[in-house]
């Protein structure tokens, strides 16, 4: 008999025929399946989600069999990893394997801020360059600040890169880093005075909620820009949107909300903001890679070892 999982949102084609393969997969996604997935409830002992989704505290308590949750993904903020441990629950994660694409997107969302991408895209599209408007003059990277606020895997990845183009890096950790040769810097605020660009890269949990509130912003001042590939929930929004409005903020790059995939309108027509939907680690060979590091924790979970890269 295989064993039953239940997989709450779709992976990548050739990761969904392993799991057919190995497994009793129920589609937490598929209208069609709500009904069997009532029924069996008791019977499956693993969960497969994603990191900005997780699992909630009222999906944990319906699985009685549930003994591990393996996030696709490396965020665990949308787990209850005290209830997890509580019920015994491994929770497993992604490391690694998605740090450069989470990092190239930071870049990407940078330049695009800097640099005008997706208003050069609408500008041309809408003909407006063939009837000879005016479109601005950009921002240069080179020689500008990046403060990392959160010097984990991504953050580093993220300081690696902007180093190429010419920029200088200041950081903010919980703990020192000292073999990165990059300015530390003790508070957010003060990151944020000595930064053109904000990257938000630490992990999101209760004491990084709302770390870039209003001081920070105004720390950063009304040249600089914010970047955020971590959760939206590290970003005091109400302020960020306020920011950006009152154009004490030049500029936002956003992968990730609030709320989402449901994120606050006043971002659609906010002033030189650019928007993904949360893509950060959204590639082929990654999605493969991350695939591959899920489908490793549930066989050592199904083969009663511990699995390799458990998080809790
Ligand atoms: N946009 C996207 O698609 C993706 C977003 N992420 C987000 O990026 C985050 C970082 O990922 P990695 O760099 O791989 O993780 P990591 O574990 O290497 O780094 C996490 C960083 O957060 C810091 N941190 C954690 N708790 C803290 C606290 N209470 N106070 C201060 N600092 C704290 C750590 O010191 C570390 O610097 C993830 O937690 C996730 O939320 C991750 C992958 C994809
Ligand atoms: O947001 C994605 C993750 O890996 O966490």
């Amino acid at each position: 008999m295989k064993p039953e999982i239940l997989l709450i949102e779709p992976m990548l084609d050739v990761i969904e025929a392993r799991l057919d393969e190995a497994y009793v997969v129920h589609r937490h996604y598929a209208a069609t399946e709500q009904e069997a997935i009532a029924k069996a409830l008791p019977s499956i002992c693993a969960v497969v989600t994603g990191g900005g989704t997780g699992l909630s505290n009222d999906q944990i308590d319906s699985l009685p069999a549930l003994g591990i949750i393996a996030i696709n993904g490396v965020g665990t903020d949308k787990v209850d990893l005290v209830r997890a441990r509580g019920r015994n629950i491994d929770v497993t994660t992604t490391p690694g394997v998605l740090t450069d694409d989470v990092a190239d997107t930071g870049i990407a969302l940078m330049l695009a801020v800097l640099r005008h991408i997706a208003k050069g895209d609408r500008f041309v599209r809408e003909g407006r360059w063939a009837r000879g408007g005016a479109f601005p003059l950009g921002t240069s990277p080179k020689g500008k600040r990046l403060g990392i606020l959160g010097l984990g895997q991504i953050g580093r990845a993220l300081g690696r890169r902007a180093e190429a183009f010419g920029m200088t890096i200041g950081y903010w950790n919980r703990s020192p880093q000292t073999d990165t040769g990059w300015t530390a810097h003790a508070t957010p605020t003060e990151l944020a005075a000595s930064s053109d660009v904000l990257a938000v890269c630490v992990a999101a949990n209760a004491a990084t909620q709302d770390l870039v509130n209003a001081e920070v912003l105004e720390a950063l001042g009304p040249k600089a820009i914010v970047i955020n590939v971590a959760r939206g929930s590290v970003v005091d929004e109400d302020a960020l949107l306020q920011a950006l409005w009152n154009g004490t903020l030049a500029g936002a790059g956003l992968d990730v909300f609030v709320g989402e995939p449901r994120i606050r309108e006043e971002f659609f027509t906010a002033p030189n903001t650019v928007l993904m939907p949360h893509q950060g680690s959204a590639t082929r060979e990654t999605r493969i890679a991350m695939g591959e590091i899920v489908l490793a924790n549930l066989q050592a979970f199904f083969n009663g070892e511990k699995p390799p890269t458990t998080g809790n």
